[in-house]
């Protein structure tokens, strides 16, 4: 979102949350944006106004960007269960996704319903350099953007209704595909770090005491969950997104 200052010109906030939405059992979904085709990102997004609580401002993006509501319970069609798209319209199941699996129990309507859905604040914020392709939507000398990192688990892979104007398409991807597809480095730390802190790495790892000679967790790239501070930025400007593009309609 942009925050409009006293001679009306739209400027980003430089303070932004991202959401990794997920399943229980590591799937990730993931979605493309529409100003760079190819770039894979979980929901993100500026603080409305300085002063937005960054919990509000998570839940306001994630229906933004897919229509999800935070403290409601989602439906998940029998046909986008079984493998097909559930709603009809611009959004699509990308042939990359995997097969979905879900826990919810089918109700006579063919609709299944899950629980509701909880915002979870993982305490984290990464301060990342904002690449130069970026940085004429910020006010003037902001090179930096402090990132809140959240989580919200899904009982199953759903469809989402998209933002035309902000993503083309959606996948829901296992944690470690999506985590190599995302352009963002701090993104896929944050996919990494849930991989670990749920278990989907093969082990479950304490979240707020790893055995300091532990080591790294087996294909996570976070050493035990210490939560990461400052995201390394590898490159200013990504020339490539991380993977090719999934097929889309
Ligand atoms: N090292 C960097 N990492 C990341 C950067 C960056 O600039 N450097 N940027 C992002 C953001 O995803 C990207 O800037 C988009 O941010 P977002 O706030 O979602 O902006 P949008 O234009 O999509 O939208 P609003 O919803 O209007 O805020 C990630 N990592």
């Amino acid at each position: 979102m942009r925050w409009r200052t006293a001679s009306g010109k739209s400027l980003k906030i430089p303070v932004s949350v991202l959401v990794v939405i997920h399943t229980p059992d590591g799937q990730i979904l993931l979605l493309e944006r529409a100003d760079r085709p190819g770039f894979w990102q979980s929901v993100t997004g500026s603080l409305d106004a300085p002063d937005e609580p960054p919990a509000l401002a998570a839940a306001r993006e994630v229906f933004e960007e897919t229509g999800l509501r935070v403290g409601e319970g989602i439906e998940v069609a029998a046909e986008f269960a079984a493998g097909e798209p559930a709603l009809s319209g611009h959004d699509s199941v990308p042939e990359a996704a995997s097969p979905v699996k879900t826990t919810a129990t089918p109700a006579a309507s063919g609709v299944a319903t899950g629980g509701h859905l909880l915002l979870q604040d993982l305490h984290i914020q990464n301060r990342y350099e904002i690449f130069a392709h970026w940085r004429h939507r910020y006010g003037p000398g902001v090179t930096h953007n402090t990132e809140h990192v959240f989580a919200l688990p899904v009982p199953a892979p759903c469809a989402v209704r998209l933002a035309p104007r902000e993503h083309l398409a959606f996948a829901w991807l296992p944690w470690a595909e999506a985590a190599a597809r995302c352009f963002s480095p701090s993104n896929a730390e944050a996919i990494r770090l849930l991989a670990g802190r749920l278990g989907w790495c093969g082990r479950a790892v304490p979240a707020d005491d790893p055995a300091p000679d532990a080591g790294p967790v087996p294909c996570c790239s976070t050493p035990g969950v210490r939560p990461v501070s400052g995201c390394s930025v590898p490159g200013d400007d990504p020339a490539t997104p991380a993977d090719p593009a999934p097929r889309r309609p």
